[in-house]
């Protein structure tokens, strides 16, 4: 798909497909510099064929050609005999990248490459021997959509994988934390790192995002799956907003704390056999591809807006958003002062509580961006109008993702049957919820949704309950259940993290 001059925006792709009625066939044409193909998966030295977006040409005898938008084709690459690039299409190596180097990106220029009209993925257009196009979808931009949409099962994997990396590295770096000593009070053992109060702020939260992650991450795979097997246009709009932006918050979240879990390890964390180097390396373009995160959280916020016109209009809303019907109504009504200043901890872990708060916050910036717009739109028109507003509408998307998360935490702890089990994901879920609450107490306060009093208990609780998930966090990590095989890093090891360090360098 991506060309050198256009990634994230698809519809700026220049590769031509121009059918031949005389032959049967498109013919592939990169017309200029800008649209060498880039970064192309196993292109440079493995890839036998290519899938090539390009727009599709039809030539009409009265208006010259008519270009009919962006379109899939199969495009062979080498020969099957040889392995030799085929006659029209050049082939060059992207280079060594930051990390990810063991597939090789490729970029391809094609020169009036002939292929069967067969080679047309016509799920969502296609042309006739004659040469006249049909479509099931009724507009250009449903059938763009529509093709794009395909890549949904790309985030959905990101997402996830991005979880498993997220794991990796906390397991590494609180097992780490847990064996290290450093300093202490007079005449008494040291101090285990994972002791002091910063090491857990560090790592703590960041586990409980793990825990939080995961759940949020399984629900997006089911909801996948639904939509392959159901094709329910309400559960494909509803699986396309949430990967787009649960792979952005996730991927986003992952990569700064890739580099957060590499200080906490200190010098050890900082050998390359300890991994942090390389999964940072590694992931770090998670956030990039099948979708720039800032990118995918503007779709979030637009089908948010879209969602939010629906309710005025009294359409139904699909599933993940059914919470903004009841929430808009509290935010619409004042806040009540008595529940602004309540500051008790069972207040405090109500779930209740801790999701109003979420969806409050997603209520408040949905309302505010979607007035903000109109009245900006009829100033400046909607492109400058939507810039005006890009940092607000960014923030909207992480609210409301961070509050499906946290509804599907809150499910997960109410299905677990087992007692202990079931405690400690409270215990989890307590702290993403008052975390993030802290994280943005700033609007909290502005808003007076929470009081003076409230806003210390929460960082109060906060601090609390990272102590408490320390004395479990063993048990929490080894819960991931990653082999030692695949973790690798000595000092992430279940024992003998020290002798095993030693060993790799010789001794
Ligand atoms: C290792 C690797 C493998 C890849 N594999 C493939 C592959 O197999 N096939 C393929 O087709 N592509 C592949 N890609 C390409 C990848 O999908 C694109 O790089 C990605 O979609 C981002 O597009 P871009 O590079 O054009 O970034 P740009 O869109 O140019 O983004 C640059 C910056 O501008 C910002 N920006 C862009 N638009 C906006 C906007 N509207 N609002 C606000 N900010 C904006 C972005 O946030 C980003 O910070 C790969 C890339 C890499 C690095």
């Amino acid at each position: 798909m991506t060309e050198l001059h256009h990634g994230s925006n698809v519809q700026g792709l220049q590769t031509t497909a121009t059918f031949d009625r005389d032959t049967d066939e498109f013919v592939i044409n990169t017309p200029n510099e800008g649209a060498t193909k880039w970064w192309i998966g196993n292109a440079a030295v493995h890839g036998k064929f290519a899938t090539v977006f390009a727009r599709l040409i039809l030539p009409s005898s009265s208006s010259g050609n008519a270009d009919m938008g962006v379109h899939a084709f199969i495009v062979p690459l080498r020969s099957m005999q040889t392995h030799a690039p085929l006659p029209g299409v050049e082939i060059r190596d992207c280079g060594y990248k930051v990390g990810l180097n063991g597939v090789d990106n490729g970029a391809l220029r094609f020169h009036n490459v002939r292929i069967p009209r067969d080679n047309l993925l016509n799920k969502f257009g296609d042309v006739s021997r004659e040469g006249v196009y049909s479509s099931p979808l009724p507009t250009p931009n449903k059938r763009f959509a529509a093709t794009l949409g395909e890549l949904v099962g790309g985030r959905v994997g990101l997402a996830a994988g991005s979880v498993g990396v997220l794991k990796a590295a906390a397991t590494i770096a609180i097992r780490y934390s847990l064996l290290r000593q450093q300093f202490g009070p007079p005449n008494k053992p040291e101090t285990v790192i994972l002791d002091y109060q910063s090491q857990q702020g560090r790592l703590i939260p960041m586990l409980a995002s793990s825990y939080a992650f995961h759940f949020a991450t399984e629900y997006l795979v089911d909801r996948y799956v639904e939509m392959k097997r159901t094709r329910d246009d309400e559960v494909i709009a509803d699986v396309h907003a949430l990967s787009a932006g649960l792979k952005s918050y996730v991927t986003a979240y992952t990569a700064k704390s890739l580099s957060i879990c590499r200080e906490a390890c200190g010098g050890h964390g900082y050998a390359a056999v300890n991994r942090f180097g390389s999964l940072r390396n590694d992931h770090d373009i998670f956030q990039t591809f099948e979708g720039d995160n800032t990118v995918l959280l503007q779709q979030v916020a637009a089908d948010l807006l879209k969602q939010f016109k629906k309710k005025f209009e009294g359409g139904a809303l699909t599933v993940t958003w059914k919470y903004l019907r009841d929430s808009m109504g509290t935010y619409l009504s004042q806040t009540n002062p008595v529940v602004t200043h309540r500051d008790g901890e069972g207040h405090l872990r109500d779930p209740n509580f801790q999701l109003d708060a979420f969806r409050y916050r997603t209520a408040r910036l949905l309302q505010t961006a979607a007035l903000r717009l109109r009245k900006l739109t009829k100033q400046h028109g909607s492109f400058e109008a939507w810039n005006y507003c890009l940092n607000h509408l960014l923030t909207l998307a992480e609210s409301h993702i961070e509050t499906v998360i946290l509804e599907k935490f809150i499910e997960a702890v109410h299905r677990c049957e087992d007692k202990t089990g079931k405690s400690h994901l409270k215990l989890l879920c307590d702290l993403y919820a008052l975390d993030r609450i802290w994280n943005d107490i700033g609007t909290y306060r502005n808003q007076d949704y929470v009081a003076p009093n409230k806003a210390k208990a929460i960082h109060r609780l906060v601090e609390q309950l990272c102590h408490e998930v320390r004395l479990v966090a063993t048990e929490l990590v080894d819960a991931f259940k990653i082999p030692d095989y695949i973790l690798r890093a000595p000092i992430g090891l279940k024992s003998k993290q020290y002798s095993e360090y030693s060993q790799i360098i010789g001794f």
